[in-house]
């Protein structure tokens, strides 16, 4: 037992509060092959009468920073998300409500907003995040030669069914338990290099085949029915270069925003492909060129040079 009987000091505890920051909470609603998404990330503050976990240790009084979390998953499951304030409005209430010792809650939300991708497949459960993408553009001239780069970074979307994974190789370290309908988010960084030199007469507009390029990425993205990232990069990339005579070779980094399954049982609950944990990190990155055929490869295998 540590020895806590010290003398008295002139310290008095000032404002505290506690609580699980960042709860990434993705909430599918599925109607039909209709999907609806809300994502969210929750921080709970928690304070009150809390000045013995502070002072002697005693946790007598403490609701644990992982109960906290738990319920916010927990509600999403069992009373959905109807907007960020009616969620926060929720939490605070139980919080102060069901804990004596809790006098105040402050419940945080950032809301990420979705817009669904418009493309001819079956079902409506692709999703883009709205007016995040950057452009960017290189271009390269060495007195007699030009080379034009084009590409974006920070595209996000979401195919919230649609995407399996297995059938792979499984040696000791394996865990990963096989997919048959998950999540598959990416945040899509490309480049593609036009087949242009300095020719006037068939100088793309660059702005139309931008947009052109972002489209067939974005359906590319919504139609393919996904058994890995892998493949979708390459329907993506294959897409572009059939529909796009411009342009000669496509390089994709993609990073896998991994969405885990909450476990519910332990509350009660069903978790009916509904609730899940967007993890930030690690992340798979599926990283590929795909090529007129013909054509050289010219974009570095490290899209951060470029
Ligand atoms: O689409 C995927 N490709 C992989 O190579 C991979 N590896 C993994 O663990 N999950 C996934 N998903």
């Amino acid at each position: 037992m540590a020895d806590n009987s010290r003398p008295a000091r002139p310290v008095v505890l000032g404002q505290n509060q506690y609580g699980k920051a960042e709860n990434r909470v993705v909430r599918i609603t599925r109607d039909g092959d209709t999907h609806h998404i809300k994502d969210l990330n929750v921080s709970v503050a928690l304070s009150g009468d809390m000045d013995e976990v502070h002072t002697s240790g005693s946790n007598a009084s403490v609701l644990p920073t992982d109960t906290t979390k738990n319920t916010v998953f927990a509600f999403a499951k069992e009373h959905g998300i109807d907007s960020a304030e009616q969620f926060g409005i929720h939490l605070a209430r139980h919080f102060v409500t069901s804990q004596p010792a809790i006098h105040r809650a402050r419940i945080r939300v950032e809301e990420y907003a979705w817009e669904r991708i418009e493309h001819a497949g079956r079902g409506a459960h692709s999703f883009v995040r709205t007016g995040q993408e950057t452009r960017l553009a290189q271009i390269t001239y060495d007195g007699s030669s030009w080379e034009v780069v084009s590409g974006l970074k920070d595209l996000t979307v979401l195919n919230s069914t649609d995407s399996e994974f297995w059938g792979y190789v499984k040696d000791k370290y394996t865990t990963l338990p096989e997919a048959h309908d998950r999540i598959l988010a990416t945040d899509v960084s490309a480049r593609w290099r036009f087949d242009w030199t300095d020719d006037a007469e068939k100088t793309p507009d660059w702005d139309e085949s931008y947009e052109q390029v972002k489209k067939h990425m974005l359906q590319a993205f919504a139609e393919t029915y996904s058994l890995s990232l892998q493949q979708t990069l390459y329907q993506m990339g294959t897409r572009i270069i059939e529909h796009r005579a411009e342009i000669d070779e496509v390089r994709f980094s993609l990073p896998n925003k991994h969405h885990f399954l909450v476990d519910l049982e332990p509350f009660g609950l069903k978790n009916d492909n509904e609730v899940y944990l967007a993890a930030d990190r690690p992340y798979g990155l599926i990283e590929a060129t795909v090529l007129r055929e013909g054509r050289e490869a010219r974009i570095p295998a490290d899209l951060t040079n470029l």
